[in-house]
């Protein structure tokens, strides 16, 4: 059995002259939460649906659970959870049926423990309507549900949109227990870093398509450094700073965000005239802020 939950091998989506996805090479391993972030349009949602085999890829090859993803048998899908910003259940079926419709499903493997740990946080009565429910409570049952059917692997594309901070932090504490007690793979993609920053075991940064980071979130955000300096006139010229993700000049005083700053940046910049130079870290959430604002479309400046 392969030890990886997901691999992809120049994984291509083209959608006319674009591309979702590019060449990208991928290998998640079996057990724990990788997330995938990156901007709007980096490519997330469209690997998703290659993996669930919803979109076939223009080129490349995609291994879900050892199996490539176009040859998933019915069995394999039943080991594979999925839930999307669009929470699609039909709208005209109650609660009520929908869950008994999931419990007989799953019947061999259906967790209640997990399936009523996060619906405890959702007032829902069985006889409503799904399209009755607020978004947030659609959120909530589709997470419950897919927790129910104890999936080996569990695919999320942000799947706390719209939860309130209670039903949040609840759903993600069944997230943690669920991937550490039952060897689940959790793969997980979101804009909410302090969620990946509590969640997440790997931190994939994909943009444009194309793999940027793979990597413990820690071990990314001690990547990236934010240097404040006291140089004179203009200070250095960007392009001498092979690195440099964010330049801002506050009240005179020269502000650096730098990507793998070289270990003799302090003094490459008291050798331009710096008169101080202090380094601190900076949290998860700026460090991914910085990295995407790089290459993040933008006006024209
Ligand atoms: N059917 C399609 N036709 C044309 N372009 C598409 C299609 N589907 C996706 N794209 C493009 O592919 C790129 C990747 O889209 P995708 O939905 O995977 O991004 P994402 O990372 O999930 O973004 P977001 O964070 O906004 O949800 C985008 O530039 C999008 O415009």
């Amino acid at each position: 059995m392969s030890g990886l939950a997901i691999e992809t091998r120049g994984l291509t989506r083209r959608h006319g002259r674009k591309h979702a996805l590019d060449n990208l090479d991928l290998a998640l391993p079996r057990g724990g939460i990788h997330a995938i972030v990156g901007a709007n349009g980096a490519g997330k949602s469209t690997l998703f649906r290659i993996l669930l085999g919803f979109l076939s890829p223009s080129g490349g090859e995609v291994f879900v659970l050892g199996r490539p993803s176009a040859a998933l048998t019915p069995d394999d899908r039943r080991r594979i959870g999925f839930v999307n910003e669009e929470h699609t259940l039909p709208g005209w079926a109650t609660v009520a049926a929908v869950l008994a419709m999931q419990r007989r499903l799953y019947a061999d493997r259906w967790d209640a423990r997990a399936f009523d740990t996060v619906i405890a946080s959702f007032d829902l009565s069985p006889a409503q309507r799904i399209g009755q429910l607020s978004r947030g409570e659609r959120a909530g049952f589709n997470l419950a549900l897919a927790l129910g059917q104890a999936p080996e692997l569990l695919i999320l594309d942000e799947p706390t949109l719209g939860l309130d901070v209670v039903a949040r932090r609840r759903l993600l504490d069944a997230l943690i227990e669920g991937a550490s007690a039952e060897d689940r793979t959790v793969i997980y993609c979101s804009h909410q870093i302090e969620e990946v920053e509590r969640l997440a075991d790997t931190l994939v940064v994909l943009e444009r398509g194309s793999l940027r980071n793979f990597s413990a979130p820690d071990d990314f955000r001690e990547r990236i450094t934010q240097w404040v300096a006291n140089v004179p006139f203009k200070g250095p010229p960007p392009d001498a700073m092979p690195g440099l993700l964010q330049h801002r000049k506050i009240d005179g005083v020269h502000h650096y965000m730098m990507l793998d700053a070289e270990p003799g940046f302090a003094d490459f910049l008291r050798g331009h005239g710096a008169t101080s130079v202090q380094t601190m870290p900076v949290p998860l959430d700026r460090a991914v802020d910085a990295f995407l604002t790089r290459n993040h479309a933008g006006p024209a400046a």
